[in-house]
């Protein structure tokens, strides 16, 4: 599905990622721990073609949907949450109404709401920020730092959804500094300019 070789990346002359590779077959739940500034969302952003590296190489699986929630994800401030969602997901004929609801009441977000974006709390907008992540179902999703600004029976529920995805067969990989132990991962990374992968119980 993703095959990452020999990743580097740098900013002017600092160098961020260094000789990274990582391969994924599909249907990983995989957590990446790295401290701040190691590059977790430099990493996604490459992966999502938002950023170019410098050297190496990342090849996806042709038409390999990718669905992403990187640092403040960008919503249409005087619009709606429905109107936000409604036309992000139409960007690519994925309007799924009833599932978005869905995700909505799990989060106990009110879909049909007339608040604007600008009024939301920042939780309010984590969790639009992961809904618009998953709601295409997408094969590959990349969630940083999604816990940011929710409250424990929120991060609770995002364990959940998680783990429903991935018994899906969804791709999953969240980078964050805080593990979240009811998540069920395959796989844990830590970022230190490559990927080191962590020894499991
Ligand atoms: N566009 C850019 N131009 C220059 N430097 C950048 C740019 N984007 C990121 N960096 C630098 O790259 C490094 C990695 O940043 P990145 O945001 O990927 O880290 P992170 O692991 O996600 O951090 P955090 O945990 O704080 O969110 C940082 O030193 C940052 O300053």
């Amino acid at each position: 599905m993703l095959d990452i070789k020999d990743l580097n990346k740098d900013f002017h002359k600092h160098t961020v990622l260094q000789h990274l590779s990582l391969h994924l077959e599909g249907n990983e739940l995989i957590y990446i721990h790295g401290i701040n500034g190691s590059g977790k969302s430099t990493l996604f952003k490459l992966i999502c073609d938002i950023l170019k590296p410098t050297s190496g190489t990342i090849e996806k699986k042709k038409d390999l949907q990718i669905g992403a929630l990187i640092e403040n994800p960008g919503f249409l401030e005087n619009e709606t949450l429905a109107y936000n969602l409604r036309f992000l997901a139409s960007l690519n004929n994925h309007y799924d109404q009833q599932y978005i609801e869905e995700l909505c009441q799990q989060f106990h977000l009110d879909f049909h709401s007339r608040m604007k974006l600008k009024n939301f709390s920042v939780g309010m907008r984590q969790k639009a920020g992961i809904i618009q992540a998953i709601m295409e179902k997408q094969e590959l999703i990349l969630l940083d730092e999604p816990t940011r600004g929710l409250d424990q029976e929120s991060i609770h529920i995002f364990c959940q959804i998680i783990n429903q995805l991935h018994q899906q067969g969804h791709t999953i990989m969240i980078a964050a500094h805080d593990y979240l132990p009811d998540i069920h991962y395959t796989h844990i990374y830590h970022l230190e300019g490559q990927l080191y992968l962590d020894e499991m119980d």
